[in-house]
């Protein structure tokens, strides 16, 4: 049978209420956008498959509620994350300097080796802009990370976000990757080899039965 995907990936959307972690995701999975504005109520998760490098990873991105209250729920998730997505609206400055203080939680909570992407979405409002693209790159620059600005209205740079967190979060496990597909490898060719053992078997079997 053909493996469904070698590995599993798991991802977090996090910032502030309302600037469209849940339309970027929908955008990614199902390549659909809804302009209608349901708050997420604690966390939800869509997957999808991707093929790097020859291995298909499936992954699982988790869409947390950016509203206060369900801080102490979304926190769980952190522990469990190997990527995180950091997403601040273009057209709104609070959502901007909030990703610090997002930032900060994940320093606390998420594991070491975690890798985060920062995110400017609504990229199609620039009639709207409140924040420049130069002071996203200058903060994703002061963390360490890459920047992206994205529109899950137009789908303008959501694949490209979403795959390059995932090949970051690959090359950061490359070890446990590499172990895990050989392992995987030998598996696969011992269970051929006893097929192949199998049918010689079956073989032999049917010229006896022949030969009588
Ligand atoms: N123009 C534009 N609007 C967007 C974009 N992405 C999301 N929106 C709008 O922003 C609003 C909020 O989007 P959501 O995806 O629900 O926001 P969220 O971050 O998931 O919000 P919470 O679940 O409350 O944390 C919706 O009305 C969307 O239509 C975009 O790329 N461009």
């Amino acid at each position: 049978m053909a493996k469904q995907y070698d590995i599993l990936c798991r991802l977090l959307m996090l910032g502030d209420s309302g600037v469209g972690k849940t339309c970027m995701l929908r955008r990614f999975t199902e390549s659909e956008f809804d302009p209608s504005h349901i708050s997420t109520i604690g966390v939800d998760f869509k997957m999808k498959t991707l093929e790097i490098d020859g291995v298909k990873v499936r992954v699982q991105i988790w869409d947390t509620a950016g509203q206060e209250r369900y801080q102490t729920i979304t926190k769980q998730y952190y522990r469990r994350a190997q990527g995180i997505v950091f997403v601040y609206d273009i057209t709104s400055e609070p959502s901007f300097q909030h990703i610090a203080k997002w930032a900060s939680d994940v320093d606390e909570y998420a594991p070491d080796k975690v890798q985060r992407i920062l995110i400017g979405n609504k990229s199609d409002e620039e009639l709207m802009r409140q924040v420049t693209k130069d002071q996203g790159n200058k903060l994703a620059e002061s963390f360490g990370m890459e920047f992206f600005e994205t529109s899950a209205s137009t789908s303008s740079n959501i694949s490209e976000s979403f795959t390059r967190l995932t090949e970051l979060v690959l090359q950061a496990h490359k070890r446990d990757v590499d172990n895990l597909l050989g392992a995987l490898d030998d598996y696969l060719e011992k269970a051929a080899l006893e097929d192949e053992k199998g049918s010689r078997y079956a073989d032999d079997n049917t010229h006896k039965a022949c030969a009588c």
